[in-house]
């Protein structure tokens, strides 16, 4: 490694290849200060311009979107933007960053390669064993804009002497950069890898996108690491396909995401929409917490058959006949009516909204019958001496007079009651509301479920919704259909609002032209006033909104993603995957996960078992075995918690070793609190390091304000250097320090306690110390 070295004076004498390097960088930076100067200047110019046909409206609100892009892009990538370099036996030098930039003279060679572009692939995959036309590999290390030391790997065994690079585990590259990135403080924000991702990680992230993926790998393996550089990838190398349709990311609960929302951006990605499973359907955010027996009942596959007979429910039929009064006339919609319409509607299999018409066309056929036959009847039908009629036919109504009377049933307001209370329209929010706080709506719609289990669905009607009841929704919505009719009056509303903006805008434009016009009213001169009407221009203001295909991702609940990414997918219950295969129906996935980990008692603890039912076999299955994480120390005890959730389960191999322990201690329980105090304070004693205090669920609310200076619980500032959380909480979430407080409550308290006690165990990066009131339980015994 090349370090710089101090005189005694103090002055870094920079050792001359650094020096060379910090030239190359120096440049690079030059030309990245041009690149993003240039996008400002274009992006200010578009700005300035206003006007045009509407082509050219919409080429200068790509434009707007292309160069706001481009600044954004620019500005995230100036730390580390490079990072590597790479000789070839052809005596060419690759420089290998977080983005590519090209020499803007001669023929555009490239100064820089984008880490993702195929001519980077060997920085990652070379070996001694597989050089790959490598003869060095440099990690170039950089703070701020200055080179601060170079690690260089000989890939040439001949140059590089009789030993290879020495690692605790086969098939590491870069060693010491990726020790230096290990064994680095927390800050409370993932960060990326692209400097020092490893041969089994690259293989997963540049996989081809067809298909089902799935990425199986115990802790600390990288598993989100690599589902984030994945997404970056897809969109560098699918950019064209994906940036319309966006990609998905889907993370356990709040905490995960905030921890994960940073790296994207530093890889310099947009088209990517994060979102817990709580959050994915529009217009509803599902925060109420709820049991884990409830949540588990909720997640079931046979939910979909409930909510069927929730939707039948709703269909009803008067016990003898509904009497309505139209025109003052008395009409009966009796139960043979309803039923027959019902009967047809049910019979054409429509979503329930859609089939709505034609239950509503039955009805309405019958009562306009039933109108025909009383008003229609030539009193004189009988009579000889009557007119036109031919005895024996007494009907006197045209077609064209029934379809008027059917009008007009239908436009009743009597009417429309009637088929409101038979079939009404249902949203997915008013069917799920009105069932879960109706104890005899949910007994008609759980035949099958035990009393312990209704009671478990009933709630208050000031209750919000949780996030076990959002695949609930989106399901429902499914089953009812989109109510046409709400979307039209929505976009009738926007219509108005739009119309009313442009009058707005007409009358400033008006307001502006120039007085000598309104004296000379020439009707052949048109102003601008007189070409737009307030319609055309409302129009335009509409085709001037400009969304990325992730914000319109966001409130299209039928939005169907390029690819979606679920991390910490062992949790998702059978509904959950029902919403997201919906959400992809191309089914280009990565699922990344662990079933050692599974928590969550609707989770699960086989991947064939969630897949099977939508892609039958065809899925891959990949599995990363190293832990970058946590020290061969803290896994040797995590393993033998490990062996309790699973015996034939393997923990990962650690990639590290620290020579420090993990503390595990009995004590007295009337101390907890004074031991998790000083425990705290011990950690903290050192100038930096985060520190996490992963506790019951039952103590988060008393034991988490007693500890000075932490954040507590969800919403915790990840900030902050103290934090304390439920093991759930923390999942995917690392400290350098972790405090594991009462391990036997939290095993205890969960039919999966002895998964979420491996996973808080496998937290830290560096120190564990467990504190178990009473006695050591035996997991734990060496
Ligand atoms: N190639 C790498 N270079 C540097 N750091 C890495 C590398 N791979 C993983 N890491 C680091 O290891 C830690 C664990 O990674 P990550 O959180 O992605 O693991 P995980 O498999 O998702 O873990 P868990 O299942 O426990 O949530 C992170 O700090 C990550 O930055």
């Amino acid at each position: 490694m090349s370090s710089p070295s101090s005189t005694p004076s103090g002055d870094v004498v920079p050792d001359p290849e650094i020096a060379r390097e910090q030239e190359y960088v120096s440049m690079l930076h030059g030309r990245l200060d041009e690149l993003r100067e240039q996008a400002r200047r274009r992006l200010a110019s578009v700005l300035r311009h206003t006007g045009g046909t509407p082509q050219e409206r919409s080429q200068r609100d790509s434009n707007i979107a292309m160069y706001t892009d481009q600044v954004a892009h620019y500005g995230a990538v100036d730390n580390g933007l490079c990072f590597g370099r790479l000789d070839l036996d052809s005596g060419e030098a690759r420089y290998i960053g977080r983005i590519g930039i090209f020499d803007d003279e001669g023929d555009y060679e490239p100064l820089l390669l984008d880490w993702r572009a195929p001519a980077s692939r060997p920085f990652y995959l070379a070996t001694a064993a597989a050089p790959e036309g490598v003869r060095r590999r440099r990690h170039i290390r950089t703070r701020g804009r200055q080179v601060v030391a170079l690690d260089d790997e000989v890939l040439d065994l001949s140059e590089a002497g009789a030993h290879g690079p020495h690692t605790r585990v086969d098939g590491i590259t870069g060693e010491s950069a990726l020790f230096a990135a290990l064994g680095a403080s927390r800050t409370g924000r993932m960060r990326d890898i692209v400097e020092t991702i490893q041969a089994e990680q690259d293989r997963i992230i540049r996989a081809d996108p067809r298909g089902v993926l799935v990425v199986q790998g115990g802790p600390g393996t990288g598993k989100t690491a690599v589902a984030l550089h994945r997404a970056a990838y897809l969109l560098y190398t699918y950019r064209q396909e994906l940036s319309a349709r966006a990609v998905l990311i889907v993370g356990p609960n709040e905490t995960f995401l905030r921890y994960i929302s940073q790296v994207l951006p530093s890889l310099a990605e947009t088209g990517v929409l994060l979102r817990t499973l709580g959050e994915l359907f529009p217009g509803i955010s599902a925060r109420r917490v709820e049991s884990d027996d409830a949540a588990a009942l909720k997640g079931r596959a046979a939910m979909t058959g409930v909510l069927e007979k929730a939707i039948r429910d709703r269909q009803r039929v008067p016990d003898d006949a509904l009497e309505v009064s139209f025109d003052n006339e008395p009409l009966r919609i009796t139960r043979e009516i309803a039923e027959d319409a019902r009967h047809h509607a049910r019979r054409s299999e429509r979503p329930h909204n859609h089939a709505r018409s034609l239950f509503e066309i039955e009805v309405v056929h019958a009562l306009s019958l039933e109108l025909a036959e009383r008003i229609g009847t030539d009193p004189y039908a009988d009579d000889p001496l009557g007119e036109d009629d031919a005895p024996g036919d007494p009907q006197i109504m045209e077609e064209a007079d029934l379809a008027e009377i059917r009008r007009e049933l239908r436009a009743d307001p009597a009417v429309q009651t009637a088929l409101d209370w038979m079939w009404p329209v249902l949203t997915p929010q008013r069917l799920l509301g009105d069932l879960f706080t109706s104890a005899e709506r949910i007994a008609a719609a759980t035949p099958e479920l035990t009393d312990a289990e209704r009671a478990l669905l009933l709630r208050g009607p000031d209750d919000g919704w949780t996030p076990a009841d959002v695949p609930l929704l989106d399901e429902a919505a499914e089953l009812l259909g989109e109510d046409d009719r709400d979307v039209d009056l929505l976009a009738e509303y926007r219509r108005r609002q739009q119309a009313a903006y442009a009058e707005g805008a007409l009358e400033i434009l008006h307001g502006s032209r120039p007085i000598d016009l309104e004296d000379e009213i020439d009707p052949e001169i048109l102003t601008a006033a007189d070409l737009l009407t307030a319609g055309i221009l409302g129009e335009r203001q509409d085709e001037r909104e400009y969304r990325t295909a992730a914000e319109r991702a966001a409130l299209d609940r039928k939005w169907a993603f390029g690819h979606v990414i679920v991390d910490e997918a062992q949790e998702l219950s059978a509904m959950a995957w029902r919403v997201l295969m919906r959400r992809c129906p191309s089914r280009s996935m990565t699922i990344v996960g662990d079933v050692a980990q599974t928590g969550d008692p609707a989770g699960t603890s086989s991947w064939d078992r969630v897949l099977s039912p939508y892609v039958a076999q065809r899925w891959r299955h990949v599995e990363l075995t190293v832990n970058y994480r946590t020290p061969a120390e803290i896994m040797a005890l995590a393993g033998q918690v490990l062996a309790e959730v699973d015996p034939a389960m393997r923990p990962p191999r650690s990639v590290r070793e620290t020579g420090v322990p993990p503390e595990v201690r009995a004590l007295d329980p009337a101390a907890l609190v004074d031991e998790v105090i000083a425990a705290v304070r011990r950690e903290a004693a050192g100038p930096e390091g985060r520190i996490g205090v992963l506790v019951p669920t039952a103590d988060l609310a008393t034991l988490g304000p007693l500890v000075p200076g932490a954040a507590v619980g969800a919403a915790a500032d990840l900030d902050s250097r103290i934090v304390v959380l439920t093991v759930r909480q923390a999942k995917g979430l690392e400290f350098d320090s972790v405090v594991v407080v009462d391990p036997a409550a939290i095993v205890a308290e969960s039919p999966r306690g002895a998964s979420d006690l491996y996973v808080a165990l496998t937290r830290p990066t560096q120190r564990l110390t467990v504190l178990c009131p009473g006695e050591v339980p035996k997991l734990l015994v060496p």
